[in-house]
C-alpha cells in the first residue's frame, strides 16, 4: 500500500471509531404490517439498554419479544422483536441493534425521536449503514455495488446477477489477481535491491514472467464477456424501426399495455424516442419507439430520423417492422437491414380475409420476402398489433432468443457489471502489458508497470483511494440501508 493511502486509512479508521450511533428506519416507509429500525455505532447498546429496561442481557443474535419505552419519559411505544448484533460479527462492523416494531406510521416516529432522545445518537444519511460497512472492510465496493442493485432489481436475471455480485462474486477473483500481481512486485522489488545477492534464487524473474502471461490471458477472458452483466444490470436495449405509418407505435403500447406513444394514420407521427421498460421471462428489456424513417423536408421530421439512426446504433436488438401492405421497401429503409436485423411484418389483418384466396397475401409476402432475403435475414414474424395474431409466438421467440444469448453467460459467477470495472481491468492490462513488453533486466520500470496493474484492480475492489466513486455509489442508497 502506497504510504500516502496508507495513513488516509489509518484516519479514515480512526474517524470510523469515533463516529456518532446512527439509526434510521431500514424497511420502506408508508403503513406496513412490520416496521424495522436499524441502530449502528459505538453507543448502538444503549438503544436496548435505555428503550428495553429491567431485563435479564439480550443474547447476540436472538429474537426477544419486549415493550419499548421512552428513554426520558418512560412512556410505553409499542412491543416488538428487538435483535443484538455485537460488532464486528454485525452489518456494519459496528455494534447493532435492530427494532421491529408495528409498520404504522405513528409507533415509527415515536420510537426514531425516542432513539433521538439519546446523547449522542443521530439520524443516519443516505447509505450510511453500507459506507460503514465498507469503511470496516465488511464489504468491497463491487459487493456494495451489488448490494445496491439488489435492492433495484425489477427482473429475475438482475436479481440473479445483483446477488452473486453482492456475496463476492467480483471481490474474489479481483482480489486474487492483485495479490498475485503484489506478490510479482514483492519478487521484482526484491531483486531491484538484492539483485547481485547470492540469497536471491535464479529464475524469480522467470517465474514473474508466467505469472504476468497468466493474469493477463485470465483479465483478457474476462474482459471478453460480450457485456452480458452490463445489458442484464441496465436492460437489454432494443430499437423499434421502420418506414413512417407501419405500426411501430402500435407495437410498443401493445407491449407495453399502454398507451405509451402517440398512434395516428399520419405518417411522421412519432418524432422523438418513447422508450419503455418490460420485464420479458425475466430479462429486463428497454424497448425503444423511433420516428419512421423517410427522407423529408420537414427538419424536426429529419432531427428525429437522425435520433432514431442513432438510437439503432446503440441498440442490442433491432427491430425493423415493415407493413404487409406495401410491398416495396423502401431504400432508407433496406439500409437498416442486416443478416442480425430481427423483422416483424405486421397488418397481417389487413392482407387476409377470412373465407377468401390468399394468393394476394402470398404475392405480397414473397415481394418483401426476397428483397429480406438478399439483405440475409434471417428472424422474421408476421402479425398483427389489431387482432394480436402472432403477437404471442413473437414474444415466446424474443424470450427463446434472450435466453439463448444470456442464460449461459449468466451462470458464470464473475460477471463486469459496470463500465468502471471494464475501464480499470484495461487499464490493469494495460500494465501487464507493458511488463512483458519490457526487456527482463528493466526491473525497476518492470516494478512500476506491476504497481499501476494492481491499482487499478484496487480501484475496482475500493482498496486504494476510490473517494470520488464513493460520493455517488452511497447516494443511490435509501436512508436506513
Ligand atoms: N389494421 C391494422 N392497423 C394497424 C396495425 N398496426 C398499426 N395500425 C394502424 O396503423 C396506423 C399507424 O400506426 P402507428 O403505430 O402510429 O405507426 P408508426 O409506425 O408509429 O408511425 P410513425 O410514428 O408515423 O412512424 C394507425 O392508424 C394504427 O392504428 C395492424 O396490425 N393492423
Ligand atoms: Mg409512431
Amino acid at each position: 500500500m502506497q504510504r500516502s493511502s496508507f495513513i488516509t486509512k489509518i484516519a479514515k479508521r480512526t474517524w470510523v471509531r469515533s463516529y456518532s450511533t446512527i439509526y434510521a428506519l431500514s424497511s420502506a416507509p408508508g403503513k406496513a404490517g412490520v416496521a424495522v429500525i436499524r441502530v449502528s455505532g459505538p453507543q448502538a447498546k444503549k438503544a436496548l439498554t435505555e428503550t428495553v429496561r429491567g431485563t435479564t442481557p439480550l443474547e447476540p443474535r436472538q429474537a426477544y419479544f419486549r415493550r419499548i419505552r421512552h428513554p426520558v419519559t418512560n412512556m410505553l411505544l409499542d412491543r416488538g422483536l428487538v435483535f443484538w448484533f455485537p460488532g464486528p460479527n454485525s452489518f456494519t462492523g459496528e455494534d447493532s441493534v435492530e427494532f421491529h416494531v408495528h409498520g404504522g406510521n405513528a409507533v415509527v416516529k415515536s420510537v426514531l425521536e425516542a432513539l433521538g432522545s439519546l446523547d449522542q445518537f443521530r439520524l443516519a444519511e443516505q447509505g450510511e449503514f453500507s459506507k460503514r460497512a465498507f469503511d470496516n472492510d465488511k464489504l468491497d465496493l463491487t459487493e456494495i455495488e451489488g448490494l445496491a442493485d439488489l435492492l433495484n432489481a425489477e427482473t429475475e436475471a438482475q436479481r440473479q446477477l445483483a446477488l452473486r455480485q453482492a456475496e463476492g462474486g467480483l471481490r474474489k477473483p479481483y482480489e486474487e489477481w492483485r495479490n498475485k500481481i503484489i506478490q510479482c512486485m514483492a519478487v521484482t522489488e526484491a531483486v531491484i535491491d538484492f539483485g547481485e545477492d547470492e540469497h536471491i534464487e535464479d529464475g524469480v524473474l522467470d517465474q514473474v514472467l508466467d505469472n504476468v502471461i497468466e493474469l493477463r490471458d485470465a483479465i483478457q477472458y474476462h474482459l471478453n464477456d460480450s457485456r452480458v452483466g452490463e445489458i442484464v444490470r441496465s436492460g437489454v436495449r432494443v430499437a423499434i424501426v421502420g418506414p413512417p405509418n407501419a405500426g411501430k407505435s402500435t407495437l410498443l403500447n401493445l407491449l407495453a399495455k399502454r398507451e405509451a406513444a402517440i398512434v395516428s394514420d399520419t405518417p411522421g407521427t412519432t418524432r422523438d424516442i418513447v422508450e419503455v421498460t418490460l420485464n420479458l421471462g425475466g430479462y429486463p428489456v428497454v424497448i425503444s419507439d423511433t420516428a419512421g424513417l423517410r427522407k423529408s423536408n420537414d427538419n424536426i421530421e429529419m432531427e428525429g430520423v437522425k435520433r432514431a439512426m442513432s438510437r439503432m446504433d446503440l441498440a442490442d436488438i433491432k427491430i425493423c417492422l415493415l407493413p404487409l401492405t406495401q410491398n416495396e421497401i423502401d431504400p432508407i429503409v433496406q439500409q437498416v437491414l442486416d443478416p442480425d436485423t430481427f423483422v416483424i411484418l405486421t397488418k397481417q389483418d389487413l392482407v387476409t380475409t377470412p373465407n377468401c384466396s390468399n394468393n394476394t397475401t402470398t404475392l405480397l409476402e414473397k415481394s418483401i420476402l426476397d428483397q429480406l432475403q438478399k439483405k440475409g435475414v434471417q428472424k422474421i414474424w408476421t402479425l398483427s398489433c389489431k387482432t394480436g395474431q402472432g403477437v404471442d409466438r413473437f414474444l415466446n421467440d424474443m424470450i427463446d432468443v434472450l435466453k439463448s444469448t444470456f442464460d449461459d453467460a449468466l451462470a458464470s459467477p464473475a460477471l463486469i457489471t459496470q463500465a468502471r470495472h471494464r475501464q480499470h481491468l484495461q487499464d490493469c492490462l494495460v500494465g501487464l502489458e507493458n511488463y512483458l513488453a519490457l526487456p527482463q533486466d528493466e526491473v525497476v520500470l518492470g516494478a512500476e508497470e506491476l504497481r499501476y496493474a494492481a491499482n487499478a484492480l484496487g480501484r475496482i475492489t475500493g482498496r486504494v483511494d476510490v473517494e470520488d466513486v464513493l460520493d455517488v455509489l452511497f447516494s443511490q442508497f435509501c436512508i436506513g440501508k
